[in-house]
C-alpha cells in the first residue's frame, strides 16, 4: 500500500520532533546525574573554608554557573565586576563551578628551563630584526594614511608575527611563508573556540568538547599551526646536521677547523633549544615544539595588542603623543637612523607609555595558578584549600586605587618615571614568580623600538568615544582596532 506523499512528510517530520524532544530529555538527565555525580565528589571542606570569600549567590548544585557571561563583552564587564569587589573587600572573589572554586583546567606539564633563552644580552641581538621591522611597519602605515580610521591590528601583528617568527626560528625567508592568511586566521580562529569554551562549563568536560563540531574545528586550526613549527624545525635540524657535516668534510680537507659562518649574527631561540637538547636529551622534540609554539602564539599576538592600545592612548591626548615625539627626537633624532640598542634605554617616556599600556590593558587580564598546597592568606582572612585553582588577574590588580592611588583609572605614564611605584607584584602583566613570561625583556625591547619608530614619523589619531572592551582570551575593543594615520610633518 502506497501512503500519499503528504502522510509521509508529516511523519517523517513528526518522527525527527519526536526523537529531537527525546535527545533533549536524554541530554538533560545526563547533565542533572553529572551534576549531581560532581557535587557528591567535591571535597566539603573546600566549602567550608572559602564560605567567608565574597561571591555572587549561588543555586544548589550549580554553583554560579548559571551567571557566566554568554559573550567576550560581558567577560569584560563581569571581569570589571569582580575587580571593584576585590578592591573595596581586599579579599579574593570565588565563583563556583557546581560545588567547586574552579575556573579552568590549567597546564601542568612544561618545562621550566627556557629562563636563559630570553636574557638581556640575547635580545640585544634581535635588536636589527626589531628596528627592520619598525621600518616597514612605519613604511606600510605611511602608504595607508587616509582621513577615515582603519583596522590597524592586521599591520601590527604582521609586524610582531615576522619579528618573532625571524628570532625564534631565524629563517626570514620561511618566515614570510609562515605569515599566511590561512596560518593568521587559524590563530584567531583557535582564540575565539577556547573563550567559547571556557563560557560554557558543560564543554569544559573533554568527552563532551569531543563530540562537537568545534572541537574538530579546533583541531584544524591547531593542525595548521603546527604544521607550520615542525617544518621549521625540521628544517632546522636539517640544517644544523648539514652544518656539522660541512665542518667535518673542511677539518677532513686540510686539517684545521674552519668554522661554517653563521647567517644569521644572533642564536634564534630554537638554535638555543635545540642546544639545551643536547644537554638535556630526555627533551623530545614534540616538547620543543610545544615551547616554539608558546612563543609565537604568546609573542606575537601579545605585543600587537599592547601596542594597539599605547597607539590608542596617545591617539585620544595629543600632548602624551607630543612628549613622546619629543624624547625620541631627542634621542633617536629624526632623520630616520633605525632605533639601536644603545637607545633603548634613554626611551624613558616610551617605557613609561609601555608600561602604563600594559597596567590598565594587559593583554591576559588573568592566569590561572592551582594551590599546591593549603595556603594561608596574608590579610588571615582565609585558607586557599590545596587544589583550589586561583584566577590572579592583571586586569583587577592594574586597576586597583589601593594599590595605585585614586587616579587607579587614569592613563598617565609619569607615574612609572618617579618612583617608588606601587608594590612589584601589583604589575602583573608578565606575571609574577616562576612561571612568569620568559619573554619579558623581548616584549620590552621590541615594544620600544616599535612605538618609537612609529611615533618620530606618524601622528595617530583615535575616537575619543568610551571604550569598550571585550575578553577574546586577550582583551580586545569591542569595536575593532581603529585608529587614523597621518605622516608626521617634520620641521
Ligand atoms: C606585552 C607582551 C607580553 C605579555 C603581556 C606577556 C605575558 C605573559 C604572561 C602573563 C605569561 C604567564 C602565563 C601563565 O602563567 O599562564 C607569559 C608566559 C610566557 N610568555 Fe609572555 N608575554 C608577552 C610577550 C612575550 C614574548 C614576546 C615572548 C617570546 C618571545 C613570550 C614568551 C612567553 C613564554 C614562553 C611563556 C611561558 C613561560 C613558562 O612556560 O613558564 N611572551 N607571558
Amino acid at each position: 500500500m502506497h501512503l500519499p506523499k503528504a502522510t509521509i512528510i508529516l511523519s517523517l517530520r513528526t518522527y525527527s520532533l519526536l526523537m529531537l524532544i527525546m535527545s533533549e530529555v536524554l541530554w538533560c538527565l545526563l547533565m542533572l546525574c553529572a551534576c549531581v555525580w560532581w557535587w557528591c565528589s567535591a571535597p566539603r571542606r573546600t566549602r567550608k573554608l572559602l564560605a567567608a570569600l565574597p561571591s555572587f549567590p549561588q543555586l544548589p548544585l550549580l554553583g554560579n554557573i548559571h551567571q557566566i557571561p554568554r559573550n567576550s563583552i560581558n567577560l569584560f564587564q563581569f571581569l570589571e565586576k569582580i575587580a571593584v569587589t576585590c578592591d573595596t573587600t581586599e579579599m579574593p572573589f570565588v565563583f563556583w563551578l557546581g560545588p567547586r572554586p574552579i575556573l579552568s583546567e590549567i597546564w601542568k606539564n612544561s618545562i621550566k628551563k627556557l629562563s636563559g633563552t630570553f636574557t638581556p644580552s640575547i635580545v640585544e641581538g634581535y635588536q636589527e630584526v626589531f628596528a627592520g621591522r619598525a621600518a616597514d611597519l612605519v613604511q606600510r602605515l605611511k602608504a595607508r594614511t587616509t582621513e577615515e580610521p582603519f583596522d590597524i591590528m592586521h599591520d601590527l601583528a604582521y609586524t610582531t608575527l615576522e619579528a618573532i617568527c625571524q628570532t625564534a626560528f631565524g629563517f626570514p625567508k620561511i618566515s614570510e611563508s609562515i605569515v599566511t592568511k590561512e596560518y593568521y586566521d587559524a590563530f584567531h580562529r583557535c582564540l575565539e573556540l577556547l573563550i567559547r569554551r571556557g563560557l560554557n562549563p558543560l564543554l569544559h568536560l573533554d568527552f563532551m568538547y569531543r563530540l562537537t563540531p568545534a572541537s574538530k574545528e579546533l583541531q584544524k586550526c591547531v593542525g595548521i599551526l603546527h604544521n607550520v613549527s615542525n617544518t621549521v624545525i625540521t628544517k632546522l635540524i636539517q640544517e644544523r646536521e648539514c652544518a656539522k657535516q660541512d665542518n667535518r668534510n673542511e677539518i677532513g680537507n686540510n686539517g684545521t677547523h674552519n668554522r661554517v659562518p653563521n647567517r644569521r649574527r644572533f642564536k634564534s631561540f630554537l638554535d638555543l633549544m635545540l642546544e639545551m637538547q643536547v644537554s638535556t636529551p630526555e627533551l623530545s622534540v614534540e616538547q620543543i615544539r610545544s615551547e616554539v609554539d608558546t612563543v609565537l602564539f604568546g609573542g606575537h599576538e601579545t605585543v600587537a595588542t599592547t601596542l594597539f592600545y599605547a597607539l590608542l592612548m596617545i591617539g585620544r591626548d595629543k600632548n602624551l603623543q607630543d612628549k613622546l615625539y619629543n624624547e625620541v627626537r631627542d634621542v633617536v633624532g629624526d632623520g630616520g637612523r633605525p632605533v639601536t640598542g644603545a637607545d633603548l634605554p634613554h626611551l624613558r617616556y616610551c617605557e613609561a607609555t609601555v608600561l602604563e599600556t600594559l597596567r590598565l590593558f594587559p593583554p591576559f587580564p588573568a592566569v590561572l595558578r592551582m594551590a599546591d598546597k593549603d595556603l594561608q592568606l596574608s590579610s588571615g582572612k582565609c585558607v586557599v584549600p590545596r587544589g583550589t585553582v586561583c584566577a590572579v588577574s592583571a586586569m583587577v590588580m592594574g586597576r586597583a586605587r589601593r594599590l595605585w592611588g585614586p587616579d587607579a583609572a587614569e592613563y598617565r605614564p609619569e607615574r612609572w618615571l618617579a618612583p617608588p611605584h606601587a608594590q612589584p607584584a601589583a604589575f602583573l602583566a608578565f606575571s609574577y614568580g616562576r612561571r612568569a613570561c620568559i619573554g619579558k625583556n623581548y616584549a620590552m625591547a621590541i615594544l620600544k623600538t616599535v612605538l618609537a619608530s612609529c611615533v618620530r614619523e606618524l601622528e595617530f589619531t583615535a575616537e575619543q568615544a568610551e571604550l569598550q572592551l571585550k575578553l577574546d582570551v586577550v582583551l580586545r575593543p569591542a569595536s575593532g582596532h581603529l585608529l587614523q594615520v597621518k605622516t608626521r610633518n617634520l620641521k
